[in-house]
């Protein structure tokens, strides 16, 4: 079996008494898009800090491509690109500088193909001469997400790449993404838009208080936990005791829960035959929040 992309194990981190990382365990395999979701606090930028050696655990080991990242760093670094939360950046150099200066931490003195290559991709050609300080914030991203790709890693972190990004440029990125994907890198995506998540990851961990609550393909986690609905509004109350589940949803709502289409069919009957009268009528699929909302609360 190859060498898991990232492998996390027993990782425990306090903050004086606040418990920021709980013991986690995860192995990420090579190729796949796997989401990191929690709520504000959970954990998942101090993961990710320690995977790329900015913090240490107090316990636990941590590996990207085999490479432990305390004894064996500068590998471990090499073979990660992270795309940080926080916008940082030395304002007086121009996206090509930085791009430069951040191939240079790596040793690669001659990689202004590799750097054109990105800024096209990533919409920045048109920029590559200005300063940073006079770009949006949404381009300021997109020059994090350039700089974490520079030395070509197999595997890119990204903690919440969009936040900030206009719709367009984010369906630009996410195509970019999901290329380098296709291409082969691992990706591993934390974000609060859990309709990006549910599009892209393969895989998800939920993280809640420092430990992994949930862990399973996209597709499972969204049967397991969410169901289909047919929303029904009625012109006036009927007894529901007939359709199973069924619950009132509020302003004349009635929710029917469902696994297989054909049983819609089976329940519109059912209200007709009871003298329901339908005015307004939704199929609500199974979504990632509805699963995360769930998760969040049983754990
Ligand atoms: N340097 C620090 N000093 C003290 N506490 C910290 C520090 N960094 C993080 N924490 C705390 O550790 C916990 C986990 O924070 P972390 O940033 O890892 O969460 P997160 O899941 O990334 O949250 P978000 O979704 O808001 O980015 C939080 O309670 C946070 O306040």
């Amino acid at each position: 079996m190859s060498v898991s992309a990232i492998s996390i194990r027993g990782a425990r981190k306090h903050y004086g008494p606040l418990q920021a990382l709980a013991g986690v365990d995860l192995e990420i395999r090579q190729g796949e898009f796997f989401g990191l979701l929690g709520p504000n606090g959970a954990g998942k930028t101090t993961l990710i800090s320690a995977l790329a050696g900015l913090t240490r655990l107090d316990d636990g080991v941590l590996e990207v491509m085999g490479h432990d990242v305390v004894s064996d760093y500068r590998n471990a670094r090499r073979q990660l690109g992270v795309v940080p939360q926080e916008l940082v950046f030395d304002p007086f150099f121009t996206v090509r500088e930085a791009l430069r200066l951040q191939s240079g931490y790596f040793g690669l003195t001659r990689n202004d193909a590799w750097i054109d290559e990105i800024l096209e991709h990533l919409d920045l050609t048109a920029k590559a001469d200005a300063n940073m300080r006079m770009l949006s914030g949404g381009m300021k991203r997109r020059v994090l997400v350039a700089q974490a790709l520079v030395h070509r890693p197999p595997v890119i972190v990204l903690d919440e790449p969009t936040a900030g990004v206009d719709v367009e440029l984010r369906q630009g990125l996410w195509a970019f993404i999901r290329k380098l994907n296709t291409d082969g890198h691992t990706i591993v995506l934390t974000t609060h838009y859990l309709e990006e998540a549910e599009a892209l990851c393969h895989r998800i961990a939920m993280l809640k208080a420092g430990r992994i609550v949930a862990l399973d393909t996209t597709s499972n986690l969204l049967h397991r936990f969410s169901t289909h609905a047919l929303r029904v509004r009625l012109a006036e109350p009927i007894g529901l005791d007939f359709l199973p589940g069924a619950r009132e949803a509020g302003d004349g709502w009635v929710e029917i829960p469902f696994e297989r289409y054909g049983e819609v069919e089976d329940m519109l009957s059912r209200i007709r035959l009871t003298g329901g009268r339908i005015e307004e009528m939704v199929l609500g699929e199974p979504d990632l929040e509805k699963v995360f909302v769930g998760v969040m609360h049983a754990a």
